[in-house]
């Protein structure tokens, strides 16, 4: 198992100021600055775009800038995924759309569940495609593996299939880099997962988008950008009331990729928090007072781990040196 299957993105705090940059690239928004009954009052609760705009960081890349001051606490705005899977242990446990927790586990007889009319009505936007093809092989390649980005890419393939989304929807995001060996594991997957739509019968040039190139660049991209989805419940004040804010690993039931959020850098001491109350929508609020032009950081792993362990995760699963004030610091 990859450092990333054991340590997808989650949420974190700590306060300290960060450095502010400058500004290039402007990106259209896929999210919302919705009303949030649970946040402080502000703005973006009035609706219209959030304040935020995407640009270039002297050293990480793009990255996510407020463009005004933003208050300790407020909802900066929230975002659907892309693309959404539960983890096969929250398979009965949780709708196989939304993730939302259902109230009576699903019958494993069923092969999933659904929360709502809704949400069964969203879903076919892959669930046609998905129940027409046998997944026994693929679905227990990836338990036995251990292994959950490939069910999103299953997911991904299923979408492009019914005409939901392009097969190249995520091509804007950074993709991880991929030595020869991992290009190698992924092998398996991929035979597995194009074996499963051509025993079923689809015709070649429904999948003819499914080339080994496209699943490896597509599997590079979520491995770095995919969020462990760890519903809280309740409200985001009782979640900044315990003591430590991260949420233990127990608590995830999927995972997911989302545009804007993908363009948070990562800091061990982040002003901003990603968190997911009751579904898959992710809230992204601020830990403390932001002013205009600051960077907007999340923290991408568990931040009470020490300076080594940070490093060694930062390093091995998202490919970069931490250089945040706090590592500088050697805390
Ligand atoms: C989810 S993406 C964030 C957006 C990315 N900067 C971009 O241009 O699309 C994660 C990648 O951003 C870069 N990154 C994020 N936080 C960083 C940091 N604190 N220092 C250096 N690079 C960072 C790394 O390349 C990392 O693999």
């Amino acid at each position: 198992m990859s450092l990333l299957s054991r340590y997808g993105r989650s949420a974190c705090s700590r306060s300290r100021k960060l450095r502010g940059p400058s500004t290039l690239l402007r990106l259209a928004f896929l999210s919302t600055a919705s009303p949030d009954p649970l946040g402080a009052p502000s703005p973006a609760r009035l609706g219209g775009p959030p304040p935020i705009r995407v640009g270039l960081t002297e050293s990480a890349g793009r990255g996510v800038f407020a463009t005004r001051r933003i208050g300790s606490g407020e909802l900066i705005h929230t975002a659907e995924p892309v693309v959404s899977h539960p983890s096969l242990r929250s398979l009965h446990a949780v709708c196989y759309s939304c993730l939302r927790k259902l109230n009576s586990a699903g019958s494993p007889a069923h092969a999933v569940s659904f929360c709502s009319d809704d949400c069964r009505a969203r879903s076919q936007a892959f669930y046609e495609v998905e129940t027409r093809v046998d997944w026994s092989s693929h679905d227990a390649y990836c338990r036995t593996q251990g292994l959950k980005y490939p069910l999103l890419v299953k997911r991904l393939a299923c979408m492009v299939m019914s005409g939901a989304t392009s097969s190249n929807c995520l091509d804007i995001l950074q993709p991880a880099y991929l030595s020869p060996e991992m290009i190698s594991e992924m092998e398996e997957g991929f035979r597995l997962l194009k074996c499963a739509f051509t025993d079923a019968h689809v015709k070649d040039e429904q999948i003819a988008f499914l080339t080994k190139q496209w699943y490896t660049t597509l599997l590079a991209r979520i491995r770095i950008n995919a969020f462990r989805v760890e519903v809280v419940g309740g409200s985001f004040e009782d979640l900044l009331s315990m003591a430590a804010a991260s949420v233990e690993a127990e608590a995830a039931v999927g995972n997911a990729v989302y545009m804007l959020p993908s363009f948070y850098n990562h800091d061990c001491d982040p002003n901003t928090h990603i968190i997911w109350l009751e579904d898959a929508v992710a809230r992204l609020k601020a830990l403390r007072d932001i002013e205009p032009g600051e960077e907007l950081r999340i923290c991408y792993i568990d931040a009470s781990l020490d300076w080594d362990a940070r490093q060694n995760i930062l390093s091995q699963g998202f490919g970069f040196r931490c250089d945040c004030p706090r590592c500088l610091s050697g805390d």
